[in-house]
């Protein structure tokens, strides 16, 4: 028994154990460590080989220097401290401000009251309304604003549809694998059990329904009663955006299966190869062509500030819309989300301006579509420079950027590195992240963290961080690993 445990309550061995078997790798050890470095750096270390900490670990675009929309914070400025609204003609004639962030300021704060006031559960009514409008106009298909629901970040709703969803130890949810650790992690929290079904990174990193098929079969004969399927579209960390085939594919196998299908779209906008196409849209044209057949498929999708151009991360904002779930279930939700009272209501104001941008012949027009356009060629750009420095690296093979904020490299790793690491007691390409990080100061997120093929090795990075040169940093230490491990 430690001595801890003599003095008081807690202990490492009796809080919940669900808590601590969660793993979510992409605030692990590494980031600890890399935080380390950066306090050390902050303190005028300089006995590092590097003199600058890159957090390629997160997708935190404004970490990374993204600028925020400036018509976003400007109408938050607003709602944030009224009384300068009193001011309009100093916003206007001396700050810049236009008259549509003004007009953006009234309108919300008429919404919501007050920002630092609760909203209603769900959110801020006008809110709601405002994401009603845009996915009506991004499908082309009506949604209601009572289906939607304002969370803090998308991470929110996923806890609240997981939470609704595992009845207990013996409920399965099907995950893509890689997948973004959120869910792993939450399913542990919850003490149900993931399904995994792998994607084809010989096919780009696609959805493979056979694939699905199989895993699902298999955790149905081992008697867990599989409730929902997950998919990331675009997928992190790899990228990858559904086709509309492959979207009615999984529809298909939901309705025949019951499954609840849990639509993570939070990198909507963040697309370099193909486009994205919305669950939403793909399930209601085919409701539309065969009513009776997908009449009861019950959809969740979600949505964030987090991520795309509006990088709003810390504001901790998103939505999720519900589709055919039953009334009762519904009830259950709007209980679950009312017990935590309401999502951020500032970053409920995001949310509708990321949802109702700046329009085409309105003031704030053509700076937003010029900033906006600005990040998403940044970020183009950039990934295909790290691309570029992956295709050129001994033993690293990489598929084309296709979307997302990252890359997934599959690493070959010598067999001395790999002895080396089990010395360590870590898994080879955990070893080889530690490696990168001291010797560069790049945090990466190993592919472990993400869920892998056996007897394959992987790495991601964001290629949010601005310039090339700290690419240069991971080409000289790759080179240099693998001429000591050879
Ligand atoms: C696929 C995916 N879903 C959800 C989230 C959580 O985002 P939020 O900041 O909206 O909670 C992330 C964050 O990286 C993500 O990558």
């Amino acid at each position: 028994m430690s001595t801890h445990a003599a003095v008081r309550s807690l202990n490492i061995n009796n809080i919940n154990p669900h808590v601590r078997a969660a793993e979510y790798a992409v605030r692990g050890e590494l980031a600890v460590r890399a935080e380390e470095y950066r306090a050390k750096l902050a303190k005028g270390c300089t006995d590092l080989p590097f003199d600058k900490v890159i957090s390629a670990n997160i997708g935190n675009p404004q970490q990374l220097d993204q600028k925020p929309i400036t018509f976003f914070r400007q109408v938050l400025s607003l709602v944030e401290y009224p009384q300068l609204l009193e001011k309009e003609a100093v916003l206007l004639e001396q700050l810049g401000y236009k008259s549509d962030v003004i007009e953006r300021a009234k309108w919300l704060l008429k919404e919501v009251g007050s920002v630092g006031a609760y909203s209603a559960s769900a959110g801020a009514p006008g809110i709601r309304d405002s994401v009603a409008k845009f996915l009506e106009r991004r499908d082309g298909f009506p949604a209601d604003p009572k289906d939607i629901y304002l969370s803090a970040g998308a991470s929110s709703g996923v806890n609240t549809l997981l939470h609704i969803i595992c009845a207990g130890p013996n409920t399965g949810v099907l995950v893509p694998i890689p997948q973004y650790p959120l869910y792993t992690a939450t399913l542990s929290l919850l003490n149900a059990q993931c399904v995994p079904y792998y994607l084809d990174e010989s096919k780009g990193w696609g959805t493979d329904l056979e694939a699905i098929k199989a895993a699902h079969k298999k955790a149905v004969d081992e008697g867990t009663d599989v409730r929902a399927i997950v998919i990331i579209n675009p997928g992190n960390p790899t990228g990858a955006s559904l086709s509309v085939e492959d979207i009615k594919a999984v529809i298909d196998f939901a309705a025949q299966e019951k499954l609840v299908i849990m639509a993570d779209e939070v990198y909507q906008t963040n697309i370099f190869l193909g486009e994205f196409h919305s669950f939403k849209k793909v399930l209601r044209s085919m409701q539309k062509d065969e009513p009776e057949k997908y009449k009861y498929v019950e959809l969740a999708s979600l949505h964030s500030i987090s991520k795309g151009m509006v990088g709003e991360c810390g504001h901790r904002g998103g939505y999720f819309e519900l589709c055919g779930f039953d009334p009762e279930v519904v009830e259950q939700i709007y209980k679950f989300v009312s017990i935590s009272l309401c999502a951020p209501v500032v970053a409920q104001c995001v949310v509708e301006m990321m949802v109702n941008p700046p329009k085409e012949g309105e003031p704030s027009y053509e700076l937003y579509k010029q900033e906006w356009d600005g990040i998403y060629t940044g970020l183009r750009e950039r990934a295909r420079a790290l691309y570029k420095a992956f295709r050129e690296m001994e033993g690293v093979e990489c598929q084309d950027p296709q979307g997302a904020m990252y890359l997934f490299p599959t690493i070959h790793l010598p067999p001395k590195a790999i002895e080396a690491a089990k010395k360590e007691g870590r898994s080879p390409d955990e070893f080889y992240a530690f490696r990168l990080l001291d010797a560069t100061g790049v945090c990466v997120v190993p592919g472990s963290g993400f869920g892998q093929k056996e007897n394959t090795l992987h790495f991601r990075t964001t290629f949010l961080a601005p310039g090339t040169e700290w690419v240069g940093r991971i080409t000289k230490f790759h080179k240099e690993f693998m001429d000591e491990f050879r």
